[in-house]
């Protein structure tokens, strides 16, 4: 190994001077206004922010999934801005994995084929003990040949996360992930993917409006009007709440 590779312990995802703007003219909106961040290795990072702020915008361009207007951002220290669509769709495939509230579970797929799908798209092998690992801490070991209609809401999010975490990706977007959730579930599965930062030193964003969630990452970055405005690091549910009664919101 060089001694450059020894020296640089290269963030999960960054993004440097992200402007992102939609529309043209009188119709122009800024959704996000000169975003610097770093996401570490093994962190776990919620963005919070009132309605409107660039939440979704932040985690769609980090991501890959939108293109910024202007600035720079990197996966896996390859800056993917300037990259063609199908490059970046290698990344994607290659380094990140998502949790969506809508857990887009493919109907015709049993729970296994569900959560294997992304690597059999990309070709990659699937870790069978590291599978077993993450099958049965989810608790889905005796579901994995239904199809995602004969699972509860519940089981059906925890095959999203399953889904995302197998493939082992550099980071994993996810927005609102307990959105849909009862509270039993929800605390479940953030009590997971706490673990998972933990244990397995997976990286985790997550967008989330709701205190009690963001209490189970590592540190919260506020969005305001597209800007960072606010950073809270060890987070409880309580400072997350007096936080924003003195923001108005
Ligand atoms: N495709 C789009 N076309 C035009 N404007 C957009 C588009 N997507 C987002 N916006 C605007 O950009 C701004 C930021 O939106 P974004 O969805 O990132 O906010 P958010 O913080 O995720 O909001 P919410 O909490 O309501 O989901 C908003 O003013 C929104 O109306």
């Amino acid at each position: 190994m060089s001694t450059t590779q020894v020296a640089t312990a290269p963030a999960a995802a960054t993004m440097t001077n992200g402007y992102k703007d939609y529309g043209q003219g009188d119709m122009a909106v800024r959704a996000l206004d000169g975003i610097n961040v770093t996401m570490n290795r093994a962190e776990f990072t919620a963005i919070m922010g009132p309605s409107g702020s660039g939440k979704s915008t932040l985690l769609h361009t980090l991501a890959g999934l939108d293109r910024l207007t202007a600035g720079e951002s990197t996966i896996s220290n390859v800056t993917i801005t300037g990259l063609t669509e199908a490059q970046i769709t290698d990344i994607r495939r290659n380094h990140i994995g998502f949790i969506f509230q809508a857990f887009n579970l493919i109907p015709s797929l049993n729970a296994k084929e569900n959560i294997t799908l992304p690597m059999d798209i990309a070709g990659k092998k699937v870790d069978k003990a590291w599978f077993d690992e993450v099958i049965s801490i989810l608790g889905l070991g005796d579901r994995l040949t239904h199809l995602p209609a004969e699972l509860s809401g519940g089981q059906q999010q925890r095959v999203a996360v399953a889904r995302a975490l197998v493939a082992r990706p550099e980071i994993i977007f996810a927005d609102e992930p307990s959105g849909n959730l009862d509270s039993k579930s929800g605390s479940e599965l953030l009590g997971f993917m706490r673990r998972a930062v933990k244990e397995f030193h997976q990286t985790i964003v997550m967008v989330t409006h709701d205190p009690t969630a963001a209490s189970y990452s590592d540190r919260i970055l506020f969005l305001e009007d597209g800007k960072i405005v606010d950073e809270m690091l060890e987070p409880t549910a309580e400072k997350v709440l007096d936080r924003m009664k003195r923001m108005g919101h």
